[in-house]
């Protein structure tokens, strides 16, 4: 077994009928590590993550999880494992405590345990509350417990923070980064930049089922910044990102001829403006 990596992902091809969803990916994870998969909805995040958790048998490659090659993922692996996925899987008519409970004997938890990962979630006071009558938020923090609570070596979380609130998103990415000071590593999958740059180690850019970019978020920011950008906005409202270029500079000149131009200025690229320079898509 390989003791420096996590997840190893080798020339992983996934096809449904002829549409190509994921084409030659490949990755490692070392052990420990937070690393983000972006992309835009519909880039093939959630099936790679379905390849990795033996959900989905990929059309080509192979792909590792702690060793195993996860198309025969075992029991003893999956208790190494933990998923927040879309469907959340809670029962909406049992209580917090309860639906954790049910959990606790499946994977053979001490029931004290229970209200140590209520606690840590903030949802202590909630305990009796059944699921159907918690906020979204408070929902997700109930997942997030139950991911963690057999103390995972690897955490898959698709789209942790999606729709939630500041405040949540920030207890959510404070639970994450203490899941890895213990020794977790984390796949999750997001298209939101902002949540990839403050937390990942490294992140892969994904655009219609093949990586665009990898490495770490301020390496890839920086290696952009070399083409530093101007943006211009103009009088009617528009605005103009141009790379700071010669070629750009006899545009920038006509515009302020023609006194079209409000106001210019340099832009640091952050993660969304290389995925734009890249595949001349936002993400949303
Ligand atoms: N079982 C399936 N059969 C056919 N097509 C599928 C299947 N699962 C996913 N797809 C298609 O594969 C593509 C990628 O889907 P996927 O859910 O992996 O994207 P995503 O990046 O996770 O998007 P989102 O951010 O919206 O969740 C989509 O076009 C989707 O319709």
């Amino acid at each position: 077994m390989d003791c420096e990596n996590s997840i190893k992902i080798m020339e992983i091809t996934q096809r449904f009928g002829d549409k190509t969803v994921l084409e030659d990916i490949s990755l490692t994870l070392k052990k420990g590590e937070i690393f983000g998969l972006l992309g835009p909805s519909g880039a093939g995040k959630t099936t790679l993550i379905k390849i990795l958790t033996g959900q989905l048998v990929q059309t080509g490659g192979r792909a590792e999880v702690l060793g195993t090659d996860t198309r025969k993922l075992t029991s003893s692996i999956y208790t190494k494992m933990g998923m927040v996925l879309d469907n959340t899987g809670l029962y909406d008519r049992l209580s917090c405590r309860d639906n954790l409970a049910l959990f606790a004997e499946i994977y053979r938890i001490p029931k004290a345990k229970i209200r140590e990962i209520l606690s840590a979630v903030g949802l202590l006071e909630a305990e009796k509350r059944p699921v159907s009558k918690l906020s979204k938020g408070m929902r997700q923090r109930l997942v997030m417990a139950r991911a963690l609570m057999h103390s995972p070596e690897i955490l898959f979380l698709d789209e942790p923070g999606s729709a939630l609130d500041p405040s949540t998103v920030s207890e959510i990415h404070n639970l994450i980064r203490q899941e890895q000071a213990k020794g977790a590593t984390v796949f999750l999958t997001t298209h939101n930049m902002e949540e990839a740059e403050k937390l990942c180690d490294h992140v892969a850019l994904l655009n219609q089922g093949k990586i665009v970019e990898y490495g770490k978020p301020e390496e890839i920011c920086r290696k952009y910044n070399e083409q530093n950008r101007v943006r211009i906005l103009l009088k009617d409202g528009r605005e103009i990102d141009l790379r700071n270029s010669r070629e750009s500079a006899g545009k920038i000149q006509e515009l302020f001829a023609s006194e079209q131009v409000e106001s210019i200025h340099s832009t640091e690229p952050n993660l969304e403006t290389v995925f734009l320079e890249l595949t001349g898509r936002r993400f949303e």
